[in-house]
């Protein structure tokens, strides 16, 4: 029934994309009724102080009337304290607050009510089964709040994204990314642009019908290629930029090399502030390449640890330096560590030649891969003497024994994963997934078309593709496809 409804709501949203449909709902839009209540603990699970419990439907107030003592409904949106008992038992459950939004204005769209009822697990599954023996209600699916809440337009797709991002969010940097997704910038940037896509089809529709007549004004045509080509322009840049919000999203690449005994374990160990690699000190102690999401400096990282890289080694170690070698192609970031009292040797010099000149300490080589050069150990050296090494490339002083050096080395990671992921506290709305990538790659793609058609047909079918495109990243035009993908990635009761 619902999947049928859905599919009805998602067809509806396939039409002509009007400028509205890139937008959310005002909260005075009338909500489509969709049939079934649904109930769930929205709160995380396990014994905590407050456990909130939250319906949605059209039988939501008639749920918040059965179980509560008054059985008045509360003002709209005010927390009112109240008895909660067991329909059918008449058993009291807890001294609850709730709270009764009626429809439209609500998270969903629908009438919702909420129940914020003390945190121990036989509170929480008696009011659950209470809901569960009134008539019409049944228990939500993973996401269905929200997907209600899409489909009574209260939530764009990207800001539902954001939200699922925001709920799943680990660094402040994914936090203030997914919080600017959920207030909706990259729809309205979606939206803006979806607008001057209006305006040119609108020009060229114009020059089809009346071409001949001389009371069009003169320069239409021109005028609507103009804005392609800087629609164009502005579409090429987010893409570039497309990199930076996915890694954002699921974490850099920040691969750790150089040679053996370096101290590259006790690097992995020291930023993750936990015992991941084993230290010891025997040169070729790491052979696999060890993989460790951490929170860098606020950015998220998946940091690897990888063998040390030398020659003239046994089949083991040469298969670890073999794996080493190939992580290091794929890092976003190389961060590259030799022992600081030990930089004549014949390992330092090889990786000094082979990987940190030729990457260029400090500068994106070719692949757009980036690098930081670390001396380790610098509680080896002669203290307060002057920099040992002025001939080296720009480097960074540490010492992993006493954590001498470890603030600026986390200073410099935030400006290098910043460059690599974006700084979501300034700059334009990054594209966190391929799907949006996707999008804007059609959308740029029958850009080229319209400039190539040899008929304004042909041209204003290219400008309705290209808008196609621009809807669909909002949700304008979503499949189901697309909307399970999206939805699955939410828990129960969100
Ligand atoms: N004095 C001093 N010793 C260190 C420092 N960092 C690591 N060590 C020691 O150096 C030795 C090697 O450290 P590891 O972290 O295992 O080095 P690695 O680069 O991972 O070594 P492989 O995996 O064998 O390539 C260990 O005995 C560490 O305790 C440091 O900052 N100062
Ligand atoms: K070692
Ligand atoms: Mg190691």
């Amino acid at each position: 029934m619902w999947r049928g409804l859905w599919t009805l709501i998602a067809r509806a949203a396939r039409g002509p994309i009007s400028p509205r449909s890139c937008t959310r709902q005002g909260s005075g839009a009338p909500a489509p009724s969709s049939g079934s209540t649904i109930f769930a603990l929205s709160s995380g699970q396990g014994r905590c102080g407050i456990a909130v419990i939250r319906t949605s439907g059209p039988s939501s107030a008639h749920a918040l009337r059965s179980l509560t003592a008054p059985q008045d409904l509360p003002p709209a949106r005010r927390a009112c304290l109240r008895q909660l008992s067991d329909p059918c038992s008449g058993e009291p459950l807890d001294r609850a607050l709730v709270l009764w939004f009626p429809g439209p204005q609500s998270f969903t769209g629908e009438d919702c009510a909420e129940f914020h009822v003390h945190g121990g697990p036989a509170v929480v599954s008696g009011v659950l089964q209470a809901l569960g023996s009134v008539p019409g209600l049944r228990p939500a699916e993973a996401g269905e709040f929200t997907r209600r809440a899409f489909a009574h337009g209260k939530l764009s797709l990207t800001e539902v994204e954001g939200l699922a991002d925001l709920i799943h969010a680990e660094t402040e940097a994914q936090r203030r990314q997914a919080l600017r997704q959920l207030d909706g910038e990259l729809g309205h940037l979606c939206h803006g642009w979806a607008e001057i896509l209006t305006k040119a089809l609108a020009h060229v529709e114009a020059y089809i019908d009346f071409g001949e007549d001389d009371n069009l004004e003169e320069g239409v045509l021109d005028q609507a290629t103009r804005e392609v080509r800087e629609l164009e322009v502005a579409l090429g840049a987010h893409l570039r930029d497309a990199r930076r919000g996915q890694r954002l999203r699921s974490g850099a690449h920040v691969v750790i090399a150089g040679p053996p005994n370096a101290g590259k374990s006790s690097l992995v160990n020291l930023l993750s502030r936990k015992p991941v690699s084993i230290v010891s000190p025997e040169p070729g102690t790491t052979r696999d390449v060890l993989e460790t999401p951490v929170d860098l400096a606020g950015f998220p990282a998946l940091l690897s640890d990888t063998a040390g890289l030398r020659e003239g080694v046994g089949p083991v170690e040469q298969e670890g330096v073999r794996r080493a070698q190939k992580r290091l192609e794929q890092a976003d970031l190389i961060l590259a560590v030799l022992d600081a009292s030990d930089l004549a040797s014949q390992s330092s010099c090889n990786f000094l030649d082979t990987v940190v000149i030729p990457t260029g300490a400090r500068s994106p080589n070719p692949s757009g891969q980036r690098l930081l050069l670390v001396l380790n150990k610098s509680d080896l050296l002669p203290s307060n003497g002057p920099d040992p090494n002025p001939d080296l490339p720009p480097h960074l002083l540490l010492s992993c024994l006493t954590g001498q050096g470890l603030d600026d080395l986390l200073e410099a990671l935030k400006k290098e994963l910043a460059i690599l992921c974006g700084d979501p506290s300034t700059g334009p709305p990054l594209l966190t997934r391929a799907r949006h990538q996707h999008h804007l790659q059609g959308c740029l793609d029958a850009l080229g078309h319209y400039k190539q058609a040899k008929d304004l047909a042909l041209a204003a079918e290219a400008l309705r593709v290209a808008r196609g495109h621009l809807a669909r990243l909002t949700g304008g035009g979503g499949t189901e496809e697309v909307l399970d993908i999206i939805f699955r990635d939410f828990c129960v009761g969100k």
